[in-house]
């Protein structure tokens, strides 16, 4: 092309761009729009067809991605029939298969009653770019690349991938195993840096196995099923979805248990917080943000994970072994969670606690005085469960789960015994476990209950003994004081103690 020429286009070139502008201001509508659609809709006579993509892991901190994990669960079902090369995994119970798409494979859906057709593709392309960062990214990148003909775009979008993740959903709640999860100390040498780790959720506790009396156990269960069906109650009154409980009583009277209980009658994940793992009140948000719908975050024994006064302890002196350690293992000592109790209580209820939904909050403590009223008030812990010393009705869901017996003559001198002494349901579970042979079979319920009554009388006496003791002890006091006079330096040290608690 001469000077001549290229000076023509270049002119041409300015006069267009100049109408563009001047188009764009003074016409009625949106030209430039108009022109563009256009054009898209020739190039859809070539190739009519929409692609859509979702990859496997998403966001800054590559969470896995819910809407990948419903899809993949939705497929389950269709691709087994169809698709050619298929991958297995365990199913729920351990004993079935479940299949899934394999890569690189592709597998067609009807829809609409067969109006609508689209192709799904399972795919994974190597990472090839090298990184420099501290925490190298995923090596492999898997998503799912759905493809349909561009005049089902608005059936596709709005109807049919609602299907698809509502059904992907459910069916991955019913074919997975649930999941008993842990905030995970080594992150930062895990790829995906997933913040929970996880192992299958096996236990078998349920309420009809929880010795616990039956109007309480049927308060409970009641709590659950009304919010497990409250999804449209809590939008209504607008609250999140969400309940907090709180089970108190000393060890060993069934607050673990009765946690498994819950998790398998509402069939929901558990998480297992460590507070005293979680760095800061950041950490604690980003843990919250990455648990599921339909879980259960547990913290136990609240009230040693943080410092609920609300003061945080001044930083303690090491001690001789501990520097001895640090000398020896090069580590210095980890660091003491930073989490607050306000922290704490906005990990309950605030803004990012709605997040999700359907999720049950419950604190576990031996020691429930010890705890700062503003963590337990109701609204955040909306339910508070005592689980106590054995009774006569817990002893008879023991004797009929353990024994298989629901009246024995023995019966009454147990239920006297434990009128009179505190036992917890461990011991009593220990006590009737004692006769039963390696094969889980009860050799002797008379033997059995015979035990019981033998440990029974033991703690009995044993709670008399400490009775004596006591009154001594106090006897002792009382005769110092009226020897010596009033203790001048214990009342004032006392004195000093309410001040100081109450200037805190
Ligand atoms: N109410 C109960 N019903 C059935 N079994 C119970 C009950 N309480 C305790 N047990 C039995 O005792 C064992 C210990 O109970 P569990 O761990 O649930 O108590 P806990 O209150 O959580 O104790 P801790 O405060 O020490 O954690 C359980 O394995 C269970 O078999």
């Amino acid at each position: 092309m001469n000077e001549i020429g290229l000076a023509g286009l270049g002119s041409t070139l300015a006069s267009l761009m100049f109408l563009w502008a001047v188009a764009g201001k003074y016409f009625p509508f949106n030209l430039e729009d108009l022109l563009r659609r256009r054009f898209v809709k020739f190039t859809y006579r070539f190739y009519p067809y929409i692609h859509v993509s979702f990859p496997e892991f998403t966001g800054e901190h590559l969470k896995r991605s819910e809407a990948y994990s419903a899809i993949e669960s939705y497929l389950m079902s269709t691709s087994t029939s169809k698709a050619r090369s298929l991958r297995a995994e365990l199913g729920k119970d351990s004993s079935n298969l479940v299949f899934s798409m394999g890569y690189s494979d592709e597998v067609t859906d009807d829809f609409d009653g067969g109006r609508v057709r689209v192709w799904w593709s399972s795919t994974k392309s190597e990472s090839k770019t090298p990184t420099f960062s501290i925490r190298p990214a995923p090596q492999e990148h898997r998503f799912f690349k759905l493809t349909f003909h561009h005049r089902h775009r608005d059936t596709v979008m709005e109807r049919y991938l609602k299907h698809v993740l509502e059904s992907g959903k459910a069916a991955l709640i019913k074919n997975q195993q649930r999941r008993l999860y842990t905030n995970n100390p080594n992150r930062d040498y895990d790829y995906r840096m997933l913040n929970w780790s996880h192992v299958i959720f096996e236990h078998p506790a349920s309420f009809d196995t929880l010795a616990m009396h039956p109007d309480k156990k049927r308060e409970i269960i009641e709590d659950l099923k009304a919010f497990k069906a409250g999804k449209e109650y809590y939008a209504r009154i607008g609250k999140a979805w969400k309940r907090g409980y709180l089970l108190y009583g000393p060890p060993g009277t069934g607050k673990s248990t009765m946690i498994a209980a819950m998790a398998n009658y509402l069939d929901y994940d558990i998480y297992d917080l460590e507070l005293t793992a979680v760095k800061d009140n950041s950490a604690l948000r980003k843990l919250l943000i990455e648990t599921t719908g339909k879980s259960i975050i547990v913290i136990e024994d609240i009230d040693c994970s943080l410092d609920l006064s609300g003061n945080r302890k001044k930083k303690e002196e090491k001690t001789e072994e501990e520097k001895q350690k640090e000398s020896l293992t090069g580590k210095p000592k980890e660091e003491a969670s930073k989490v607050t109790l306000s922290g704490l209580l906005n990990f309950i209820d605030g803004l990012w606690s709605a997040c999700g939904g359907e999720r049950i909050i419950v604190f576990t403590t031996n020691y429930v005085e010890k705890l700062d009223p503003a963590l337990i008030r109701r609204g955040r812990m909306d339910k508070h469960i005592e689980l106590s010393y054995c009774n006569f009705e817990g002893f008879k869901v023991f004797a009929k789960n353990y024994l298989g017996i629901e009246n024995h003559m023995l019966f009454e001198t147990i239920q006297r015994l434990l009128g009179e002494v505190q036992i917890t349901p461990a011991d009593v579970a220990e006590s009737l476990m004692t006769k039963t042979s390696s094969r889980g079979v009860v050799e002797d319920a008379n033997a059995c209950l015979e035990d019981l009554i033998q440990a029974l009388e033991k703690a009995k006496e044993d709670a008399t003994i400490r009775a004596v003791e006591k009154a001594k002890e106090d006897a002792i006091a009382s005769k110092e004081e009226v020897e010596d006079g009033p203790n001048v330096e214990k009342q004032q040290s006392g004195e000093f103690c309410k001040n100081e608690k109450a200037s805190d």
